[in-house]
């Protein structure tokens, strides 16, 4: 084996002063685009070069495109790199906000004693808090200038998709993030027996081994703190609730058991939403959102670019596109900071490549144990 070692050793001492010749003709290439004006990505001619280099490589054709398009990634991003960046960008990562300032009104979905109620007193201690009954709304108050607190995603039940539909649709940037541990009860107005349990579906179906363990009827309601109201006001003998402890404290209703979700760790990632950007220096999530062409491996092709930085993607999720047949918007989070050099390179690399990108923001996250 040491004989083929040394032959590969050769062979690579080869090619890196070939790789290093190659990189600077890019760099020649790209001062020329500069000056003129022109897109660093030309498509046509990449294909070009694919084309041939699959033809000359015989049966390692695959590998070879495969190689050349990782070489050809390098190169725009060098391009890139010294074109000096999407100005847009740039300028937001300079002059944007480094802290929140304190906030006028933060706005969430349901009432009083909700989830996003706990969620929006964490994100925001001491705020005033208001609801409004739909994501929706949430939205437009945001566009008013309000912070909005909104569920992206539960641990078993998974990606609140309208919420992403919205974040995708409206393009605000997200300032915050937090884990909430969601512990149902089960509660009614007075001691004794249940027969019947209101609350949102999702916690329904959260709860349902000790639902169906039980025998209880079920019935849908919009949200589990509504509910809780409703029992509250109701007064009906035999009407349970499944909702947090907190909502049942709330409205005054006696907690009957505690922890009753079927899994332990049942956890609500939520966001906070805001109209201006906030890029504190010490932010480690950055989402951001863009479309691609319906081509083989073109999602490959940029999260490719993100092993290559050696940044770590936390979530991915795609929205079909309203009106098109199996276009999507991709909504992608990682960790990184927008204010380290190499990784703003990267989002202005994106955003010059990539059709209907934009950058959603660069914030921390609260776990569900930290304070704020
Ligand atoms: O030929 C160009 O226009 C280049 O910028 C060079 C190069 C390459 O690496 O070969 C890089 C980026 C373009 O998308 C096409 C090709």
């Amino acid at each position: 084996m040491a004989v083929e070692r040394r032959e590969i050793d050769r062979i690579d001492r080869e090619l890196l002063p070939l790789f290093l010749e190659r990189m600077g003709c890019v760099e020649r290439v790209g001062e020329l685009k500069r000056q003129a004006g022109k897109p660093v990505r030309n498509a046509a001619r990449e294909q070009e070069i694919i084309d041939r280099v699959s033809r000359q490589a015989g049966e390692m054709g695959q590998s070879a495109a495969e190689f050349y398009r990782a070489i050809m990634a390098i190169s725009r991003d060098r391009e890139h790199n010294l074109m000096g960046g999407d100005p847009d960008l740039l300028e937001l990562e300079q002059r944007a906000n480094r802290e929140l300032q304190s906030p006028g009104k933060v706005v969430c979905q349901g009432v009083r004693g909700a989830y996003s109620h706990q969620a929006a007193e964490r994100l925001f201690p001491g705020a005033e808090i208001g609801f409004v009954p739909e994501f929706h709304e949430v939205f437009r108050e945001v566009s008013e200038g309000a912070l909005g607190v909104v569920p992206v995603e539960n641990s078993a039940a998974g990606s609140v998709t309208a919420v992403y539909d919205l974040i995708l649709k409206y393009r605000f940037y997200i300032v915050g993030a937090v884990d909430i541990r969601v512990e149902h009860c089960l509660a009614a107005a007075a001691p004794g027996e249940i027969t019947r349990v209101l609350s949102h579906p999702q916690a329904l179906a959260q709860c349902s081994e000790l639902l169906s363990r039980e025998g209880y009827e079920t019935e849908d309601y919009s949200n589990t703190a509504a509910a809780a109201k409703a029992v509250a006001e109701s007064r009906e003998p035999g009407l349970g609730v499944i909702c947090s402890e907190d909502a049942a404290r709330r409205y005054g209703l006696t907690i009957l058991r505690r922890g009753v979700q079927n899994v332990r760790n049942n956890t609500t990632r939520f966001v906070a939403v805001s109209r201006e950007a906030v890029l504190p220096v010490d932010a480690s999530k950055i989402s951001l959102c863009f479309s691609l062409p319906h081509t083989t491996g073109s999602l490959h092709s940029v999260l490719r670019r993100f092993a290559g930085s050696g940044l770590n993607l936390t979530k991915i999720e795609s929205r079909p596109l309203p009106g098109r047949s199996f276009e999507y918007d991709f909504y992608l989070d990682f960790t990184g900071c927008i204010h380290d050099p190499s990784t703003l390179n990267l989002i202005c690399a994106l955003k010059a490549e990539l059709p209907r990108f934009s950058f959603l923001g660069n914030y921390s996250e609260l776990s569900t144990e930290e304070e704020i």
